[in-house]
């Protein structure tokens, strides 16, 4: 679906992708993180054809980026999404629906952004919310394979944020190619088959969650001792430790040999053992050094 070589954009003397290469499989969901500034957006907007690179190679759909040929295929919600404020919802729909050949249906794009109580509301009537909900419905409007979200559940309330992902979920069974950014990492870590985090440039990691749980930080155990803090640390999959009076937390990279570890010093040495697996909000923390 996507094929970019030593992709590096600049602006100015600033250089914000330094050199990437990334291939995407049909049906991968993508979960593009990094910080404010890393350039999630601009590699986005470079593979919709809305930015040139510097230097580099992109290919989407085996073609350059914005060809006309991607108009059915491809579909994106972004963060400059402005759907024209003086139109109602129903009104919009059709007249994006109507660039497509074979567009889904009215119903259905308004059920899939949950918007059929707003439909003959004007657009400059939404909420914030309710605005990303259009903008999602506009970018699905032609059935595309290949989706592109930009922080797409910015100004979502907790109930529509879930149906948002529940929908999400639905094309990710059907198959659709999605790539998607988010600060919300949870998000992405429930959604996402393949995870890209972006640092000065580059790619730090590139692979799925399971696998950077155990590069980075498998879990955290924690139980209550009479033992000093050494005792454990010493262990080669313990990374940090800490200790609050009897308690003990550690931070491990492979929880099933420290487990193998406690369970002979359970009821003697030590009580209360409990894991915790590492969130992908815990882990990036640590590669961002926050
Ligand atoms: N058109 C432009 N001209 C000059 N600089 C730009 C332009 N677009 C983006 N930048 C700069 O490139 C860097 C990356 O911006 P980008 O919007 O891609 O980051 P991001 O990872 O999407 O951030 P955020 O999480 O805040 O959305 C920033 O320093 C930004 O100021």
């Amino acid at each position: 679906m996507i094929d970019i070589q030593q992709l590096k954009m600049q602006f100015d003397s600033q250089v914000v992708l330094a050199g990437l290469d990334l291939t995407v499989q049909p049906g991968e969901i993508i979960g593009l993180v990094g910080a404010n500034g890393a350039g999630k957006s601009t590699l986005i907007n470079l593979m919709l054809g809305r930015l040139t690179p510097t230097q580099g190679q992109i290919r989407i759909l085996g073609e350059q980026p914005n060809e006309k040929r991607h108009l059915n295929q491809v579909g994106a919600m972004t963060q400059g999404d402005v759907p024209l404020a003086r139109l109602k919802v129903i009104e919009e729909l059709a007249l994006v629906r109507s660039y497509y050949q074979t567009p889904l249906a009215t119903e259905m794009l308004l059920t899939l952004a949950n918007l059929m109580e707003h439909a003959q509301k004007l657009v400059s009537q939404l909420s914030g919310g309710q605005l990303r909900r259009l903008s999602f419905a506009l970018a699905m409007a032609g059935n595309p394979q290949l989706l592109f979200l930009d922080e797409p559940t910015v100004g979502m309330d907790v109930g529509s944020r879930q149906q948002f992902w529940q929908q999400i979920d639905d094309l990710k069974q059907q198959g659709k190619t999605i790539i998607l950014t988010s600060h919300y990492l949870e998000e992405i870590e429930q959604i996402a088959t393949r995870i890209l985090i972006l640092k000065a440039g580059q790619f730090q990691y590139d692979g799925d969650f399971a696998t950077l749980q155990r590069q980075f930080k498998d879990a955290q155990v924690s139980f209550t001792t009479t033992e000093p803090l050494d005792s454990f640390t010493q262990w080669s999959a313990v990374t940090s430790a800490s200790q609050d009076g009897a308690k003990v937390i550690l931070q491990v990279s492979d929880s099933d040999q420290v487990l193998a570890q406690l369970v002979p010093l359970l009821l003697t040495k030590v009580h209360d053992i409990r894991i915790q697996a590492s969130s992908l909000a815990d882990i990036y923390r640590d590669i961002m050094g926050e």
